[in-house]
């Protein structure tokens, strides 16, 4: 008999040890985190290469054609995104140098405007601040860097000034609240996938995201149609006004619908005295206190504009009605409405000129990752539905605090995490979706989301013990269609049934979905299956099995080319079989390389 000895069990990810336990306390917020990466997957190669510099040649990492890890500098990007590959470059650079895993801790999460220093380190002995102008030189190259300093700074003081306090920000401090529910009983703008009950819990769920915020009272008034003036029927419109006059030290009215205009916003105001809001300033206000990143501020900013247009008009009619007609600028030839507007417009333009910024620097990380080839894999769902969960559940990352409450991510961030096979992959959590939500508030957010389109494969996670539950899978599947997203990633979705802890013997009823508890770590292993089978097909992926001699070239090949999961050595014929990933590309190249080779399909 041939005495084989397995020299390369590849570890697998660190357990969850991160994860809360069943009956133990939830987490607790705490700010956005960052990505860590979990051991190396290689720790058993590197056993088994014993250097240092084999190892790394051969730590190709779901990498087909790509650089190996750990990778060179990259640059920057936005948020948290950028510093997560940061940190796996780093933790992968620790990995290969022998660094022992318990020293990879999250770093905390810093500001972008950290990520310059990050990137490049002074050389020392080029002085002060001249460090990279001494680096290059005299002459040209040192210039042309000043410029680009320059340029830094210049876009930095821009974004400050676009990200100062913004007009629309509601007041810090306590708010007791009324929720105002206009309930379309009939017609077709009744909703046959939901009651008047579910959405005002949705609306109680937003007002308690919001610290200090207090419901008073939840009031359901019937309505033909909430898009007249009033929302209310006039009778209807009496009835609430003493109901809510009634309510003692009420300081606001949520008026659960979209939008309600600048105007019936001042009426409705002037007949409750207090302060009305619709879902759009809430969930603008819920955004504002969780925005962490430069980019997820910036889509606020540019979400306030319509805002900020529909207040302009308002006051400019009611300048008009005070003084007659509208009234040019002193000398200038513009109205007061008209310079306002231009003022708006070129606001309007500079954000969306900083995201583009933000945009090309992170399509330049999108290119990076492409060149290393790690498969992505967007985890979406609507907001609460246990997203951060699943992908803290998916990678061990510690540093991961889901919480309960609505939108708690608002930044596209990337975690890895592996696979059965050992095949490194990048889970990216993205920001909830809610019904009703404005679609200008859509709009702003949709750079972010635009990520999606370039990972492999979008994990749908549902919270099936919603009552909603239905309601919020149409809601999540009309706002990826409207994203456009490429069709094979829309029709490869793998859905997901989460907490099904809170359901005895929780069936699916659709086909083809996965119950898991996030949570508890209940079916994650059919699901990095289902994971891994649909990467395979999207990233054209194969596990192969390869009999190699250990005389010629080919292991060494296919350390550098593909990702080595096993070797199991056969002394006596002084050959080894390797277990690999390898993309369709590389495979092609081997078979011209090494025609004799004996291959089996996994
Ligand atoms: N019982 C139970 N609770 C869960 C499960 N998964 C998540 N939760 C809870 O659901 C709440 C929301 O979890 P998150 O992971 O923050 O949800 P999310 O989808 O990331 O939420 P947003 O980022 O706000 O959109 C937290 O209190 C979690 O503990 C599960 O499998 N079972
Ligand atoms: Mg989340």
């Amino acid at each position: 008999m041939k005495q084989r000895k397995k020299l390369n069990s590849p570890t697998p990810p660190p357990p969850s040890r991160a994860l809360p336990r069943r009956g133990g306390p939830r987490p607790r917020a705490a700010p956005a985190s960052i990505t860590a990466l979990p051991g190396p997957v290689g720790g058993g190669e590197r056993r088994h290469m014993g250097g240092r510099r084999r190892f790394r040649g051969g730590r190709k990492d779901a990498a087909g054609d790509g650089p190996s890890l750990p990778c060179p500098e990259e640059p920057m990007g936005p948020g948290s995104l950028s510093r997560s590959l940061l940190l796996r470059c780093r933790r992968a650079a620790a990995a290969a140098l022998d660094a022992p895993r318990w020293h990879c801790r999250p770093l905390p999460a810093r500001p972008l405007s950290a990520a310059a220093r990050l990137r490049a380190p002074h050389p020392p002995g080029t002085g002060g601040g001249g460090r990279r102008k001494g680096a290059a030189g005299a002459g040209g190259r040192g210039e042309e860097e000043d410029e680009e300093e320059e340029e830094e700074e210049e876009d930095e003081a821009e974004l400050e000034e676009l990200l100062g306090p913004s007009p629309l920000a509601l007041e810090p401090g306590a708010q007791r609240v009324a929720i105002v529910h206009p309930a379309v009983k009939w017609g077709p703008r009744k909703s046959p996938l939901t009651t008047a009950e579910l959405q005002i819990a949705e609306a109680v769920a937003l007002v308690d995201t919001l610290q200090n915020w207090t419901v008073l009272d939840k009031i359901i008034i019937p309505t033909k149609n909430p898009d007249k003036k009033f929302v209310f029927g006039k009778g209807n419109f009496q009835v609430l006004t003493e109901k809510i006059k009634k309510l003692p030290h009420l300081t606001a009215v949520f008026l659960n619908v979209q939008r309600v205009s600048s105007l019936t916003k001042k009426e409705l105001e002037g007949a409750w005295g207090v302060k009305v809001f619709d879902r759009y300033t809430i969930v603008l206000h819920i955004f504002r206190c969780n925005a962490r990143t430069k980019e997820a501020k910036l889509q606020i900013a540019l979400a306030e504009i319509p805002l900020l247009r529909s207040n302009l008009k308002n006051e400019v009619s009611q300048r008009d009605q005070q003084r007659g007609g509208s009234r040019y600028i002193m000398g200038s030839g513009e109205t007061f409405l008209e310079t306002q507007n231009r003022i708006l417009k070129e606001r309007e333009l500079k954000i969306r000129n900083a995201l583009e910024k933000l945009r090309r620097k992170r399509s330049l990380l999108r290119t990076q990752r492409r060149k290393r080839e790690f498969p992505m894999i967007s985890v979406m769902g609507y907001t609460n539905c246990g997203k951060t969960t699943l992908i803290k559940a998916l990678t061990g990352e510690a540093g991961l605090q889901p919480r309960d409450q609505l939108f708690a991510t608002l930044d596209v961030t990337a975690h890895a995490g592996y696979l059965p096979s050992h095949m490194a992959v990048i889970y990216v959590d993205t920001i909830g979706f809610l019904t009703d939500l404005p679609h200008n508030l859509v709009e702003s957010f949709s750079a972010t989301l635009e990520e999606v389109a370039y990972t492999d494969l979008i994990v749908h996670v549902r919270d099936i013990t919603h009552p909603e539950t239905i309601l919020q899978k149409a809601t999540v599947l009309s706002v990826l269609k409207n994203l456009n997203l490429p069709s094979h990633l829309l029709d490869s979705i793998v859905e997901v049934h989460n907490k099904v802890d809170l359901i005895e013997r929780y069936k699916p009823t659709e086909e083809n979905a996965l119950a898991i508890s996030a949570l508890h770590g209940h079916g994650l292993e059919e699901l990095k299956q289902e994971i891994e089978k649909k990467i395979l097909t999207a990233t054209g992926k194969k596990i192969l099995t390869i009999d190699v001699n250990l005389e010629g070239p080919q292991l060494s090949w296919l350390y550098k080319e593909a990702t080595v999961q096993e070797v199991e050595v056969m002394p006596e014929d002084g050959t080894a079989r390797v277990k690999v990933i390898i993309s369709s590309s590389a495979f092609g190249r081997y078979k011209n390389l090494f025609p004799n080779s004996k291959i089996f399909m996994s």
